[in-house]
């Protein structure tokens, strides 16, 4: 099941790639730009990664990409995990950046649009791999800083695939970011958006409502309401599930305790993702192994998840033509 697994063209929609960095990346981009870590060794990192929700991940997570300084830095970080992805069958991934998680650090939109710019051509070149950008708003933050950097962002307009919205949940509905989005509406832009993670359905029918969102991330949480899921259902709205997030942030207590069956059974179109693979035990395959193993899914189930991703990236009508013939034929 591994090697079908690992064959089958995978498509990522929900990756953080700031929370793709690996301990031993972190260590080499501290090294090269004179950043001090708060740990001695690539070890004391991974031991580092025992989190108790997702506040105290995002602690660690703000932490790690102090060591991202450079254009080149952003590059190598992308690069690094395009080829990581790519050697496990993931043939699109969508990329989540924190355009304010580095300016606070006093890090210009330019330097990370560059970097991660390379690197998409890159990728696309050397490993035949489409990639999709989502410029994220950290919730945490105020809406109007969120909407100077909305506006900043105007040079990059083009090359945004959505604006998503990220980082700690609870407190920060997705109703404090109605006019960025309405803003990003008008400009043709795109949007997606965390929501029932650790935040109540309501914030999802307020994504839905009030952001005019394509998709909702991980999303989980609808369960506890009927009525939502019905919706989600009618309006075939797509999950981008995060299996492996889920257990380590406690979303869920263990791997078989997650709602994916019960979601798939009430007939919502999901996806499997890795969110932030270098701290949550797993890139995209391990996240599949890992329901595999858990909820014994046939074939045909990953191959319809993988169906979806296909048909609700963000990619050329071309490229989604030419990915559902490479699934078609890996079954
Ligand atoms: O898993 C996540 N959830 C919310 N915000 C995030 N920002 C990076 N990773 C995450
Ligand atoms: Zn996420």
């Amino acid at each position: 099941m591994r090697d079908f697994l690992k064959r089958l063209p995978k498509v990522e929609l929900h990756l953080h790639i700031e929370g793709s960095l690996e301990p031993e990346l972190m260590f080499a981009l501290a090294r090269r730009n004179g950043v001090e870590l708060p740990f001695a060794s690539v070890e004391e990192v991974r031991a580092a990664y025992d989190f108790q929700d997702l506040p105290s991940f995002l602690e660690l997570y703000y932490r790690g990409m102090s060591v991202l300084k450079r254009a080149e830095d952003f590059h190598d970080l992308a690069m690094d995990y395009f080829r990581r992805a790519h050697a496990e069958g993931v043939v699109h991934v969508e990329m989540h950046f924190d355009p304010q998680a580095h300016l606070a650090r006093g890090i210009e939109l330019d330097v990370v649009m560059e970097g991660l710019s390379l690197a998409r051509r890159e990728a696309e070149r050397e490993l035949g791999m489409s990639t999709a950008l989502i410029m994220a708003f950290l919730r945490d933050r105020p809406a109007d800083e969120a909407m100077k950097v909305l506006e900043s962002a105007a040079p990059y307009w083009e090359m945004l695939d959505a604006v998503g919205l990220d980082s700690a949940e609870r407190g920060h509905p997705p109703s404090k970011f109605t006019e960025v989005f309405q803003r990003a509406k008008m400009l043709g832009i795109p949007r997606v958006a965390h929501a029932g993670e650790e935040g109540p359905p309501d914030y999802i029918r307020e994504a839905l409502d009030l952001l005019d969102v394509c998709r909702v991330d991980h999303g989980v949480r609808c369960l506890e309401d009927p009525d939502l899921v019905a919706r989600l259902r009618d309006e075939a709205i797509v999950l981008t599930v995060c299996p492996l997030s889920n257990v380590r942030l406690k979303v869920v207590e263990r791997i078989e305790d997650h709602p994916l069956p019960q979601l798939l059974d009430a007939g919502l179109r999901l996806t499997i993702n890795s969110d932030d693979p270098a701290y949550f035990g797993g890139g995209m395959l391990d996240n599949f192994v890992a329901c595999h193993d858990a909820f014994g899914w046939s074939k045909e189930t990953f191959i319809q998840l993988a169906g979806t991703a296909i048909e609700d990236a963000f990619m050329s009508d071309a490229r989604r033509l030419e990915l559902h013939r490479q699934l078609a034929e890996s079954a």
